[in-house]
């Protein structure tokens, strides 16, 4: 078993527990009564190039990253520097995340926020949805095809935006066939954890000119942040180069600088 597949299974089990708490119809009633999500893209699209900034206390590859005691502040912290997006991982097993976490950043910030998980049921988009996020997460290497689709219009028709992830050609057609106009390039390899930050430049390209471009992973300063932007990069998603630091906000004003500093090469469209 991959390492993806290994996530996958457990991901499917947590969940079936919170299902027999919850059921379907009533997670999707009280869903219904959330406040409005919030717009993404608008947020995104503000001048330069944007930063989604993680909340990621562990990884299947690292482990412990950062102790993060309370992920309300961190998100403040983020708020204030800049973030465009916050990205909260709700990954319990390897990634030490929580709909508690997703929870506190949401009473703590008023900036969108991502839900980062391992998400195969329609459950877990409402769910989503309740507990305050406006952007889910699609991998599409988890995914079968009517799976992804059928997901990333869920996810729209709660009015919350998909970002679409993928991580070689083949999937990138199979994002856009069901319709993604988000699309996250990650330099990591779910199967093997590898980090390749060459995989953007091979990749976006590729993608149609109106897609809005992320490229996620690996991001451990301003030099990475230009370096994607030059291959064509409209946001960049950073954790570890975050979290693991001291000054976790000031790292992310750097980040947050630089893509907007004239010399930072601009989002295509
Ligand atoms: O910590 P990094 O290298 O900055 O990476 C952040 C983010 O891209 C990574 O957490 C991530 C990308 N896709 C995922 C899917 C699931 C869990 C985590 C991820």
């Amino acid at each position: 078993m991959s390492v993806l597949e290994d996530i996958v299974a457990g991901a499917r089990a947590d969940l079936a527990e919170r299902e027999s708490a919850l059921p379907f119809d009533e997670l999707k009633k009280r869903a219904a009564e959330a406040p409005a999500p919030r717009d993404v893209m608008g947020s995104l699209q503000e001048s330069g190039i944007g930063v989604i900034a993680e909340v990621k206390r562990k990884s299947p590859s690292k482990g412990e990253l950062a102790a993060i005691h309370d992920p309300a502040v961190l998100a403040k912290h983020y708020e204030d520097a800049g973030a465009r997006v916050i990205s909260v991982l709700t990954e319990q097993r390897r990634f030490g995340g929580s709909l508690a976490d997703l929870d506190a950043v949401r009473a703590a910030v008023d900036v969108p926020i991502l839900r980062k998980d391992f998400i195969v049921s329609p459950y877990q988009v409402h769910e989503a949805r309740l507990h305050g996020a406006d952007m889910v997460l699609l991998i599409v290497a988890a995914l079968e095809q009517n799976a992804l689709s059928a997901l990333l219009d869920r996810v729209e028709s709660l009015g919350m935006t998909a970002l679409v992830e993928v991580h070689n050609a083949e999937e990138c057609d199979r994002a856009l066939e069901a319709g993604a106009s988000v699309i996250g390039i990650n330099a990591r390899d779910l199967h093997t954890l590898e980090v390749d930050r060459d995989v953007f430049a091979r990749l976006a390209p590729g993608l149609p000119m109106e897609t809005f471009k992320i490229a996620e992973s690996g991001v451990r300063g301003p030099g990475d942040l230009m370096a994607y932007a030059g291959h064509g990069a409209d946001a960049v998603l950073v954790g570890e180069g975050l979290v693991s630091t001291d000054d976790p906000k000031a790292a992310l004003v750097q980040l947050v600088t630089a893509g907007s500093h004239p010399a930072c090469p601009r989002p295509s469209r």
